[in-house]
């Protein structure tokens, strides 16, 4: 859970953007294929944070991959584990949170978010993330007769309530390193952190 961090780095811009996160974690929400786990855990690395990912955390203390939680026990089971777990990691913070993609649909998960993270959704658009989701299958969700439909209709019903998030910052197909640091410089905009106030 803790193989991200980078312990013993001591950079002045890093600890300022730690100060100023005041123990909230950074929090990643988007669709299937954003990138919220890929990019998530090089984030933490960037910036010397904890990292965790929900859907492993579900995984583990269920002990059966996601695909046999929605096969055994159905998707409301999936996300009321999921609210429970996600509210459970919100409280151990400052660290990167990469969110399963129905996460931040629950009105009480936003919510808590809100209060103990500051969002990032990663915005993709539908051909970038429907040629990511066909590469790994694995998420039930797209085991239907037409993956193509669903997933756009998953895009139509979740984008207004992604675009509530503190941050957002475009997924496309580029370095994770890139998108990393657009990331960083987001957020280091939303906390007032400025570059030039590190260098003095
Ligand atoms: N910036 C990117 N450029 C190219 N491929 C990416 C990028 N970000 C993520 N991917 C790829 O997309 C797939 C889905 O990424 P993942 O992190 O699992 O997304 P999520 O957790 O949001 O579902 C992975 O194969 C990952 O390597
Ligand atoms: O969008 C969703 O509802 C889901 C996204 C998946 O995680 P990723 O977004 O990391 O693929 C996983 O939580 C589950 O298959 C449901
Ligand atoms: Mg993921």
């Amino acid at each position: 859970m803790d193989e991200s961090r980078n312990t013993g780095v001591v950079d002045p811009e890093i600890e300022a953007l730690h100060r100023a996160l005041r123990g909230r974690s950074l929090v990643l929400i988007g669709m299937m294929g954003s990138g919220k786990s890929t990019v998530g855990r090089r984030l933490a690395t960037r910036l010397n944070l904890n990292f965790v990912d929900a859907d492993h955390e579900i995984e583990r203390a269920a002990g059966m991959t996601i695909p046999d939680i929605f096969a055994s026990q159905g998707e409301a089971q999936f996300r009321d584990g999921e609210r429970r777990v996600v509210g459970r990691l919100l409280g151990e913070g400052p660290q990167v949170l990469a969110t399963g993609g129905g996460a931040y649909m629950n009105a009480e998960t936003r919510a808590h978010i809100a209060e103990a993270g500051i969002s990032i959704w990663l915005k993709a658009d539908f051909d970038v993330l429907f040629r990511r989701v066909r590469k790994r299958p694995g998420r039930p969700l797209l085991h239907t007769t037409d993956p193509e439909g669903t997933l756009r209709r998953l895009i139509d019903e979740r984008y207004p309530t992604y675009a509530e998030a503190d941050i957002t910052v475009v997924s496309r197909d580029a370095p994770h390193e890139a998108i990393v640091e657009e990331i960083v410089e987001a957020v280091r905009r939303y906390l007032n952190v400025s570059k030039v106030d590190l260098a003095r």
